[in-house]
């Protein structure tokens, strides 16, 4: 008997789309109780239950797949989760020792579905079926395989693993040779970026938008991306990097199940979501040079010391991105960039500072730091990054200390496909309604997301289309992130309806 997470109704009469209420909501920090305001405001029945599969129909029981699409999804996700070059704690970065073995792990499950599987000189693992016609343009699927530091099981784990899971149910069924078009599944090498900070690696050469001097780009070891793909017994050389490039004739579209990564699922308590968009994203690399000191002897006014520089740089960021209108004007006719959707989207994060030499009775000679910036208005993003480094650099000449910003990614905001959502949702009402074995009557929840994807550079390729999957607290990129099982199994059963429906 399936037992599902109970679900808050949200009456489709009074359907609203969630991410324009948080648009009109989320200049401030009562954008949750606004949210609750009005969703309450909009006649919530009581919450019904995706209380599990209906006694009366023991039939439909038998397209649920349970033990493919849930019970050994989940046991592969905390397989995959346990592969890790992190001791006690999970790490896989580009074409790292555990990189390369989760790698080798995923293609045998790819070739448990019935997929022909095979390695790209980018590290990306690729497993595919032609279906009936093999000269049809191609669906692709997937998300990425590598990790941030000290991560969480899921993100990126989940979009693999549970895309497998419905290509093992429909090759198990016989019906995989069946499909209308190729189907091709990719784990992606480095969606993260956190060993070379230049991220979408993989998924960029696939969209063919990976310059070839990408390859010379190194981490902090000075190894360089063709290096490390050596290391790997991987010859990449511009020839071959240009081959990975996907025609784009040959390509229906790109679809990417992810874990939503932020709290809204959980709060109206709906296991999927539609995703609108993806925010785009900037990420900077700022370094401060100074005069490197005894701790004990400098007096202060004789200082130029990195450090302080770069704490003054760092709160003068939160305060720009927590107030832009406080830092940016536009005269009203070039409308350059809109200053509601930049200061209700717009966030900025330093996650990363090292200092040199590091020692407690030195004053430093340098620093560096990390800068994430992220919103979904890109003219908007643009503008902050320009008045953070005028800002920034007038710091450095107050404190006569050097300062230099590498500009290490860029990524445009992207809009999802408006056909391959609305296929989507319809998919999550199929799949959720096998769950329940009731009509689910509500409006999928529609999200755009914080957080970047892969899907970002495929769009660069194809049509791309997304769907979220309900997260614990909306926790990612930390240990504590976690997905219930049976979210796990209805973000399987809409993959599953969605390859039927659509393939
Ligand atoms: N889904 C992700 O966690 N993506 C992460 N990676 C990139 N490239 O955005 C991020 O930081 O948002
Ligand atoms: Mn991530
Ligand atoms: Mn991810």
């Amino acid at each position: 008997m399936a037992t599902v997470t109970r679900v808050t109704k949200i009456s489709h009469h009074s359907a609203i789309d969630p991410s324009s209420i948080f648009t009109s909501c989320f200049r401030n920090s009562l954008v949750l109780v606004c949210y609750l305001v009005l969703l309450l405001s909009s006649n919530i029945s009581p919450s019904f239950g995706l209380s599990g599969v209906g006694e009366e129909d023991e039939n439909r029981g038998s397209d649920l797949y349970p033990e493919i699409l849930r019970d050994e999804a989940v046991a592969r996700l905390h397989q995959l989760g346990g592969v890790s070059d992190g001791d006690g704690y999970l790490e896989r970065t580009f074409m790292s020792p555990a990189a390369v073995r989760a790698g080798n792990l995923i293609r045998e499950w790819m070739e448990d579905a019935g997929l022909r599987t095979w390695v790209d000189s980018l590290g990306n693992v690729h497993g595919r079926v032609e279906g009936r016609n093999a000269s049809a343009e191609a669906l692709l699927m997937g998300s990425h395989l590598d990790t941030v530091v000290d991560a969480g099981k899921f993100d990126g784990s989940l979009g693999i693993i549970s895309v497998l899971a419905a290509l093992k149910v429909l090759n198990i069924n016989g019906k995989l040779g069946e499909l209308s078009r190729p189907v091709e599944v990719i784990a992606f090498s480095d969606e993260e970026g956190v060993r070379f900070q230049s991220t979408f690696l993989g998924s960029a050469a696939v969209a063919g938008i990976l310059p070839v001097s990408a390859l010379k780009i190194t981490d902090k070891s000075d190894v360089t991306i063709q290096d490390a793909l050596k290391k790997n017994s991987i010859e990449i050389t511009e020839e071959n990097l240009l081959q990975l490039k996907y025609d784009p004739k040959s390509v229906w579209g790109y679809v990417e199940i992810h874990i939503e990564q932020g709290p809204v699922l959980e709060w109206v308590g709906y296991p999927l979501a539609v995703v609108k968009g993806i925010a785009g994203q900037t990420r900077l690399k700022v370094t401060m040079r100074g005069s490197q000191g005894h701790a004990g002897t400098v007096p202060m006014s004789m200082r130029h010391d990195p450090m302080a520089s770069a704490a003054e740089a760092i709160v003068l960021l939160e305060s720009l991105c927590k107030h832009p209108q406080d830092f940016l004007s536009f005269d009203g006719h070039c409308k350059s960039f809109s200053m509601e959707s930049l200061s209700t989207s717009l966030v900025c994060t330093v996650g990363e500072i090292s200092t040199w030499p590091s020692a407690s009775n030195v004053i430093p000679g340098q620093v560096t730091f990390t800068v994430d910036l992220r919103t979904i208005d890109d003219m908007g993003r643009e503008a902050v990054v320009y008045e953070f480094s005028n800002r920034m650099y007038q710091i450095c000449d107050k404190r006569s200390v050097s300062c230099t910003i590498d500009h290490k990614h860029d990524a445009d905001a992207v809009i999802c496909d408006s056909e391959l959502s609305s296929k989507l949702k319809s998919a999550t009402y199929i799949g959720l309604k096998r769950m329940t074995g009731a009509a689910i009557e509500d409006e999928v929840p529609v999200l755009m997301s914080g957080a970047g994807h892969d899907a970002m550079a495929l769009s660069h390729l194809t049509k791309v289309g997304m769907l979220f999957v309900r997260c614990r607290g909306g926790i990612s990129h930390s240990p504590e992130e976690h997905v219930l099982d049976d979210d796990v199994w209805a973000s399987g059963l809409a993959i599953l309806a969605f390859i039927e429906t659509q393939m």
